[in-house]
């Protein structure tokens, strides 16, 4: 499979690119590559990738086109992909808009885990899919982690807003946490230590089992120690509207693109 990356020095495209021939999901004479700012000697390593001069050009060359630009870059892009796979990776670009470049399109929503193969891609289909055009999907995002299809283009921009977010809510978190003991003399190296704890060592406790988080803050309540008075006071302080605040201004900022 020839895979082409629209935007492949971006922030996911690049990490998307590096993740495929590391995994050897693609070779590196198999890849096809286009950005702004033009081509790289050298990409993660590889010589032997090409270079398209423009998003036909690569559509021309590979089976699978990723567009990973900005949306705002979309409307001048002049892909033509008849007969290929398209998935998309901006936000608010709807399937109908994305259309016209005449693939058989899929937006996805990746997260910027992806870098380090821990994105999870939910992703819907504007077209009809074959079954192998859907494992085709499938295998493309196991190189930035795990996927899930969809059935509306609506659930995609609720995932722009999360799990698009990536690292953006839990570093807001670590920024607090830091803060809070910097300002009370702690020295800076403890006091991201300390935050590191909590949101990256309690993030691991979760992990693989996070529909569990409800016992989890349930256990803490119950013990009715010092962190329950704490969580009691982040309830009341607004925590958790703060949080459903942010994830209905971010769906509403993907709907708006679109
Ligand atoms: N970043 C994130 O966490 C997430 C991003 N997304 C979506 O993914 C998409 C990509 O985002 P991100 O990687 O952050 O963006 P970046 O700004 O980091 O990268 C954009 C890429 O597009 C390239 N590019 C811009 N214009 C053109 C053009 N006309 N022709 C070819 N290449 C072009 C840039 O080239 P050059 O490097 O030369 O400037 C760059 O490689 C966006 O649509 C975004 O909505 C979705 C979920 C999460
Ligand atoms: O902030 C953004 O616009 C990108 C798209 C979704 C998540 N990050």
């Amino acid at each position: 499979m020839r895979i082409g990356i629209i935007g492949a020095t971006g922030w996911l495209g690049s990490a998307l690119g590096k993740r495929l021939l590391e995994l050897g999901l693609v070779a590196a004479e198999d890849l096809v590559l286009l950005n702004r700012s033009g081509p790289r000697p050298d990409y993660h390593g590889h010589d032997r990738v090409s270079w398209a001069k423009d998003p036909s050009d690569l559509a021309r060359q590979v089976d699978v086109v990723v567009l990973s630009v900005r949306p705002q870059d979309w409307p001048a892009l002049d892909l033509r992909a008849e007969d290929r796979l398209v998935l998309s990776f901006m936000a608010g670009v709807r399937g109908e808009a994305l259309s016209v470049c005449g693939g058989r399109v899929v937006r996805v929503m990746p997260n910027a885990a992806a870098e380090i193969g821990q994105s999870y891609s939910p992703w819907w289909s504007a077209s009809e899919l074959s079954g192998a055009d859907r494992a085709t999907v499938t295998q493309v995002l196991s190189a930035i982690g795990a996927s899930d299809e969809l059935d509306s283009e609506d659930q995609i921009d609720l995932m722009t807003a999360l799990p698009g977010s990536g690292a953006a809510y839990p570093a807001l978190m670590a920024v607090a946490m830091a803060g809070f003991l910097r300002e009370r003399g702690v020295a800076e190296q403890i006091a991201w230590r300390s935050a590191e704890a909590a949101v990256c060592g309690g993030a691991q406790l979760l992990a693989g089992r996070i529909a569990e988080a409800p016992a989890m803050v349930a256990a803490y309540r119950d013990y009715r120690g010092v962190t329950a008075a704490g969580l009691e006071a982040a309830e009341e302080a607004g925590f958790s509207r703060a949080i459903l605040r942010a994830l209905e201004a971010a769906t509403e900022a993907a709907r708006k693109l679109g």
